[in-house]
């Protein structure tokens, strides 16, 4: 299966491709043949015509010969009418291959001509062959020269067409030869010099990949040489050479901006890091109450409904504690404003002490007065809360000499615990524990209503 595979010619193979566009040379001898055939018609048409003439020619000249050869002979024949010499010398001038035919008129004084002739089968009456006709005179001695008749030499037609046609078919030959042996020589040249470079430079071409860039194009020649071919491998050479030169810096480039592109993800996720973490300290911030770090009012409200919701759902108790520092104006003027802000820090800290349980939350709700949340915490456990929430602040004996209670800071606290026959809303509750206070602080201060 492999080896057939093999076989397969692909689709881009320089041999597929020179398979289905065929050869420059074949295309090149082809063309070379149909011209060597018109140039062969149009030679052989010519030197036909010269062949032609150059017979015509030499029959006449032998035609010439032939008189000159037998026109004595003839004329003494017959000035002494010997009509045998004269057959004879007839036939054997009718017999010479270049005569076609031969007429012999003979002048008799008194008499009309006698006209005796020779034809080959052959001859036509209408010929194209050379004529010769002279008169023919004898000379019975010194200066009494007399015409005795007039002979008449048509050529051969058939000799001529013979020649003729030996020499075209000679002509034929050579030409044909001549054109076959022109033709392979230029397939055998334009091959060796041109198409088996060309296919090499198309193979090289066809393997040419980005990781085998750095291997130049050699045709094999003569360095000497300087054509055309020369020229298309160092053009190939050059492209190469630069597209691997592109695609080292694209390659470069790449790994520059992948470098670029880890830098920025790091410092997006070093962004996003410091604005997750500046976003938690926001939403800290805009919970908490920047002095005290207690929860604020808005965080109270929120936390306030969902705790209500759930005792109302689950029926469990929840109570509320609203305390208030006494005579926290008094604190202020007789300490400074920035002591009462420690002041109301030390309270904050023993309030968060007290109240650390889980889902216990305590808020400063403005100035000095702070509510403290207790879901699942009926009142008389809320009670014991406040009152160890007043011992802890006592311990802790933050002087308040302006106070007229004690001589340390000391809380006034309003206890609400919810009751679903009579509240629906935790604003009622708070009220509640707001109108407790006001009843612990008319009750002398420092100590613990409901
Ligand atoms: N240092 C400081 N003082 C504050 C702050 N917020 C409110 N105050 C002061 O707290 C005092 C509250 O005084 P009042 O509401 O009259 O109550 P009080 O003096 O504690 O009297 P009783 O509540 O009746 O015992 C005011 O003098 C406010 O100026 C704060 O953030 N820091």
């Amino acid at each position: 299966m492999a080896r057939m595979s093999a076989s397969v010619p692909k689709p881009g193979d320089p041999e597929t491709v020179h398979r289905q566009t065929g050869s420059l040379g074949r295309r090149l001898v082809l063309a070379t043949l149909g011209f060597c055939l018109l140039f062969t018609l149009a030679s052989v048409g010519l030197r036909t015509w010269l062949a032609w003439h150059d017979s015509l020619e030499a029959m006449d000249a032998e035609l010439e010969l032939i008189d000159q050869v037998f026109q004595s002979n003839l004329a003494r024949a017959i000035w002494e009418m010997d009509s045998d010499a004269l057959e004879t010398q007839l036939d054997s001038v009718a017999s010479a291959a270049p005569v076609g035919r031969v007429e012999l008129q003979i002048i008799r004084a008194g008499r009309a001509p006698e006209v005796i002739q020779r034809q080959r089968a052959q001859q036509h009456a209408e010929h194209r062959a050379p004529v010769l006709q002279h008169r023919l005179t004898y000379e019975a001695y010194a200066g009494a020269s007399e015409t005795v008749g007039e002979l008449r030499l048509e050529g051969n037609e058939g000799l001529l067409w013979e020649r003729l046609f030996d020499e075209v078919t000679e002509i034929v030959i050579t030409q044909v030869i001549q054109s076959l042996l022109l033709a392979g020589l230029i397939m055998w040249m334009f091959n060796s010099t041109v198409t088996l470079h060309v296919r090499r430079i198309a193979r090289h071409l066809t393997a040419l990949a980005p990781e085998n860039l750095d291997q130049t194009l050699r045709l094999g020649r003569s360095v000497k040489r300087h054509d055309e071919l020369s020229l298309l491998e160092s053009g190939v050479n050059s492209l190469q050479a630069k597209l691997s030169a592109y695609l080292d810096r694209q390659h470069q480039d790449e790994l520059a901006l992948a470098a670029h592109r880890d830098r920025l993800a790091e410092l997006v996720e070093e962004r996003t890091t410091e604005l997750r973490a500046a976003n938690v300290l926001l939403q800290e911030l805009s919970r908490s109450d920047p002095l005290t770090g207690l929860a604020n009012r808005r965080h109270f409200d929120e936390i306030k409904e969902v705790e209500f919701r759930r005792a109302l759902r689950l029926g469990q108790p929840l109570t509320v504690l609203m305390c208030d520092v006494d005579f926290f104006k008094r604190y202020n003027d007789h300490y400074g404003h920035a002591q009462g802000d420690l002041c109301l820090k030390v309270v904050a800290d023993t309030l968060k002490r007290v109240f650390a349980r889980a889902g216990e939350v305590v808020a400063r709700l403005g100035g000095e007065e702070f509510v403290v949340l207790l879901p699942g915490v009926d009142a008389e456990s809320a009670l014991r809360s406040a009152v160890r929430l007043q011992q802890r602040l006592a311990e802790r004996e933050l002087p308040h000499e302006a106070s007229a209670v004690s001589p340390y800071v000391t809380l006034s606290i309003g206890l609400a615990g919810f009751d679903p026959e009579t509240v629906d809303q935790f604003d009622q509750l708070l009220r509640r524990a707001d109108e407790a206070l006001y009843r612990a602080k008319t009750q002398g201060r420092n100590c613990i209503a409901d």
